[in-house]
């Protein structure tokens, strides 16, 4: 499993320090399928009293029960939580309206002293592969983006216009992934927010059937036609290959091919809308 070295990680921490300053709003990037293993702590600790927007993306992947009861989780932490599908625009309108109403009362003030069409600047963060490139997109939409450096902040910074009311840096903030334990690089893993690489594939598998046994033991039942599952994975690994005709010559089960083909059904959707991790599994593992 990878780890960030402590150099590297301190370097990333000032430059998203250094980036916040310039910004009102941090929208946080989090996976909607892996909501707890998606989700930096440590940013919280950057950002100190600068308001954040958690954006619990790709939505549309997760399970939209499990989606209600993590939008519940934060609600009641007093913390924005905006749902989205980037790839389709949802949830886009819904990030503007959070942002303007967290910066009302400030743009009023500003407005009293003079300032008119003072922009809310935006900066988005988040672990690899969390859909980052695909919201700034979204975001900007079919407003033409000006992009361009502004005079009196850190030099070769670039911001990028959204309309007349907003503006976002440019670049995305890379979040280190915590790895916190040995659970949270296999979520990672699974939504493919590690270098697929380094991955050991067929202990990947096991660990994301073990959890669909437990949470949605009828979707490996019904994709794979299997006729029961067992109470060992491997088991479960080796049926789900022999159904997908994955053999080896001999006739013995190509277990690595049939692990890939199960993260792969699970990370493009085609199992069904799956939530790895709920509200009531933080402090639990
Ligand atoms: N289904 C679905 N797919 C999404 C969504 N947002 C992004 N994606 C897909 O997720 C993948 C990663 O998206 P990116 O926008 O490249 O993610 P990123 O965070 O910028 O990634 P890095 O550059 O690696 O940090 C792409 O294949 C996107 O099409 C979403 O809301 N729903």
């Amino acid at each position: 499993m990878i780890q960030w070295y402590p150099g590297h990680m301190a370097k990333t921490k000032k430059i998203i320090a250094e980036n916040l300053k310039h910004i009102d709003i941090a929208l946080h990037i989090i996976d909607a399928r892996i909501p707890k293993s998606s989700y930096n702590p440590l940013l919280e600790r950057i950002l100190g009293s600068k308001p954040q927007i958690i954006v619990f993306n790709k939505a549309d992947l997760a399970d939209s029960s499990a989606n209600k009861k993590w939008i519940m989780y934060y609600n009641d932490k007093g913390i924005n939580i905006v749902e989205t599908n980037a790839k389709n625009r949802q949830g886009i309108d819904d990030i503007f309206k959070t942002a303007r109403d967290l910066m009302r009362n400030r743009r009023e003030k500003l407005m009293r002293v003079g300032y008119v069409n003072v922009p809310i600047r935006l900066m988005i963060l988040g672990i690899p592969n969390v859909g980052k490139s695909t919201l700034i997109n979204a975001m900007v939409g079919s407003t033409k983006a000006k992009v361009g450096n502004k005079p009196g902040i850190t030099k070769g910074k670039q911001w990028i216009r959204i309309g007349d009311e907003f503006e976002y840096m440019d670049t995305p903030g890379i979040l280190w992934p915590k790895f916190e334990d040995e659970m949270t690089g296999y979520m990672l893993a699974l939504v493919g927010s590690i270098n697929d690489d380094l991955l050991d594939f067929e202990e990947l598998s096991l660990k994301f059937i073990e959890r669909i046994v437990q949470r949605y033991p009828e979707v490996l039942l019904e994709k794979y036609k299997l006729d029961r599952l067992s109470d060992d994975n491997y088991t479960n690994l080796v049926n789900i290959g022999k159904k997908r005709g994955c053999l080896i010559k001999g006739g013995e089960v190509d277990t690595l091919k049939a692990a890939k083909i199960v993260i792969d059904d699970f990370r493009s959707g085609r199992l069904g809308n799956i939530t790895l991790e709920l509200p009531e599994d933080i402090g639990h593992e």
